[in-house]
């Protein structure tokens, strides 16, 4: 708390130690005022004195009381922003992404966000604490009193029964929030369950699918499991009885000698008032329930957000300028890599070339590794043998930022970010201002021009329907933004373009123009594409097949098909139903087939044809 704000920190403090002096002062203004009522003559001078410090006592309470929740809840507040920070900070601190694969990592992220049922943030902590200190204080000051009141020896007892107690019940605690914050499985699987249903993503399919009650069902099986968890780390009621005997056999043994001696005289009636309350102030020394427990449940994100907010910066990342790279080549030199915590190999001893200034298709099976290949190309990732170079030097080797701003990606998952038309573009290049000519450039090439002309506020428009005034794209229209943005990005200086399957969601005149616009788009830049579709491939000077962790093929259209192996075989089984086409299909393939008058790239654009088996036919 210092080091988030100390001056509040202080304040709250010294409100702390003001009102524990008022709780302290309660039993000696009672014992006061007691001994001046029952005292022969009745003291009047006593009596006000008695009556001023009470008074005193419960207006320093009633001012004090606000002030302290509000300082608490100001630091609170300070704490959560603190904690935020710190996480945001730690997760986007290493360079690379793998960090985000280690489930130990993953589940600190969790805990530090104060996510999952039961979880509360950190300021609820801070007031909690606010709260406990001074019911600690006021238990050690009434500690003092009774000592002082009583015999020396009665709040040790009464101590050592409140502390016993107290510890059995905080090891309760300290076992079940874990539990309660979501950290076990079911409870996580529980928080996923409600997120899901509660949500937008899912719920056109959980709708569709008739999953309701299935959600409803394993929500209350899973939160049930979990409570069952919780319940079972509960201190038995065997040991709750023990403890209430044990409280009750520390009272007796401090009342009964108390009361022995104010029958017989040797205690005076305002010793034994002061004694008397001091030994109910005692109670604060005990199990203080919700504030216990709303502490140790909201402060479990805090550690968690440390560690976070400490995490290595991952492999020392290189210091090499990247500007204008590359002049001459890409290349993957015999890379292997693994996920973190996947085991097995994605890729194995793999080498690639992609030559500057030309395009480079990848083709291969699902899950044979296609993807990767791009991250570890942005170097997103690095490879666990081997190296990935650009002209020669080791891309590890490379001021990660600098190689980045020379990359431009579509990723195949691309985000779709609910923000505006011109956000959504300017994150290609985040230093550089979005104009209206960028604007009309990069959109004209990325096929979403127009697009900006239906939205309510133009290129501004939210781009989400959960916004006043914003609005929803189609799967097609966020394709084109996501290539806009890349190509704003190679505006400002990138000079590798990546695009995975940037045609998945494209209509075929969407597609057709991306074919058409492609020369244009990559004009002087290395251009990986990742696709499945033939079309596409054809695009590329090269093709590279994937296989089996390796490069398994790689070449021309024509040498590739000439070479009869398995991208030959690939192309055949693709185009298959297209062999015998109908008449109407015929000539409907024929109008798309034929050379554009636009322009020579549309050439290129043709879809594959298998009757000519060529590129160029
Ligand atoms: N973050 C990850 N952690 C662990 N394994 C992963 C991760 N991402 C991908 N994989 C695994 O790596 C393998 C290759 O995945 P990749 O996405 O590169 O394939 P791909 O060739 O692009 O597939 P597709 O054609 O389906 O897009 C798959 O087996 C996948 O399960």
């Amino acid at each position: 708390m210092p080091r988030v704000a100390r001056g509040l920190t202080l304040v709250l403090g010294l409100l702390i130690l003001a009102q524990t002096a008022g709780s302290a002062l309660l039993p000696l203004a009672t014992g006061h005022l007691v001994a001046a009522l029952t005292g022969t003559p009745k003291s009047v001078d006593g009596m006000t004195v008695g009556l001023v410090l009470l008074g005193l006592v419960l207006v320093l309470d009633v001012v004090l009381d606000p002030v302290r929740t509000m300082v608490a809840a100001r630091l609170g507040t300070a704490l959560d922003g603190d904690t935020a920070q710190r996480t945001v900070d730690g997760a986007l601190r290493p360079a690379q992404i793998d960090h985000l694969d280690d489930p130990g990592v993953a589940d600190r992220i969790e805990q530090a966000r104060a996510v999952g049922l039961g979880a509360h943030p950190p300021s609820q902590a801070v007031i909690a604490l606010a709260g406990l200190v001074p019911l600690r204080l006021t238990g050690l000051v009434s500690a003092v009193l009774l000592g002082w009141a009583g015999q020396w020896w009665m709040p040790l007892v009464l101590g050592a029964g409140w502390v016993v107690t107290g510890r059995w019940q905080e090891k309760e605690i300290g076992r079940s929030v874990s539990a309660h914050a979501g950290h076990t499985a079911q409870l996580r699987r529980a928080a996923y369950l409600r997120e899901l249903a509660t949500t937008a993503p899912a719920a056109k399919e959980i709708r569709l699918f008739g999953m309701r009650s299935w959600l409803v069902d394993r929500f209350s099986t899973a939160w049930w499991d979990g409570m069952v968890q919780l319940r079972r780390g509960r201190v038995s009621p065997r040991l709750h009885a023990l403890a209430v005997l044990l409280l009750l056999a520390a009272h007796l043994a401090v009342v009964l000698p108390l009361a022995y001696s104010a029958t017989r005289g040797s205690l005076s009636v305002q010793h034994l008032t002061v004694a008397l309350q001091a030994l109910l102030g005692m109670f604060a020394l005990g199990f203080s329930g919700d504030l216990q427990w709303t502490l140790h449940t909201a402060s479990a994100a805090v550690p968690a957000a440390l560690r976070v907010g400490d995490l290595e910066s991952g492999a020392t990342p290189g210091r090499r300028a990247a500007t204008d790279l590359p002049r001459r080549d890409i290349r993957f030199e015999k890379v292997g890599f693994a996920y973190p915590g996947g085991g097995t190999r994605v890729l194995d001893d793999l080498d690639l070339v992609v030559p500057a200034g030309s395009s480079l298709a990848i083709l291969g099976d699902n899950g044979a590794g296609k993807s990767t290949l791009t991250k570890l190309l942005a170097g997103l990732y690095l490879p666990d043998a081997g190296r990935v170079t650009v002209d020669g030097q080791d891309l590890a080797g490379l001021d990660p930022a600098d190689w980045r701003r020379q990359v431009a990606v579509v990723f195949q998952d691309f985000v779709r970010y609910p923000f505006s038309v011109r956000d959504n573009v300017g994150f290609g290049h985040i230093e550089a201002d979005v104009t209206e000519e960028d604007l009309a450039a990069v959109t004209r090439l990325g096929g979403f021009a127009g697009v900006e002309r239906e939205l309510p506020g133009g290129w501004d428009t939210p781009l989400s329907g959960t916004y006043t005034d914003g609005t929803e794209l189609s799967g097609g229209q966020w394709q084109r933004l996501a290539l806009s943005r890349a190509l704003f990005a190679v505006r400002n200086g990138a000079r590798v373009l990546v695009l995975d399957e940037p045609t998945a969601h494209l209509d075929v005149e969407a597609e057709h123009e991306l074919y058409a616009r492609f020369l244009e788009i990559s004009a002087g830049l290395t251009t990986v594409l990742v696709s499945h579709r033939f079309a596409t491939v054809r695009l590329a000077d090269r093709i590279a097949v994937v296989d089996g962790g390796r490069i398994s093929e790689y070449g021309t259209h024509d040498e590739l098909i000439a070479a009869q192996g398995r991208y030959a075989r690939m192309f055949r089984v693709q185009s298959a139903p297209f062999a015998q086409p109908s008449t109407t299909e015929q000539s409907a393939l024929c109008v798309r087939s034929a050379p554009s008058e636009r322009s020579a790239p549309s050439e290129r654009s043709a879809p594959f044809d298998a009757r000519q088996g060529s590129h160029h036919g």
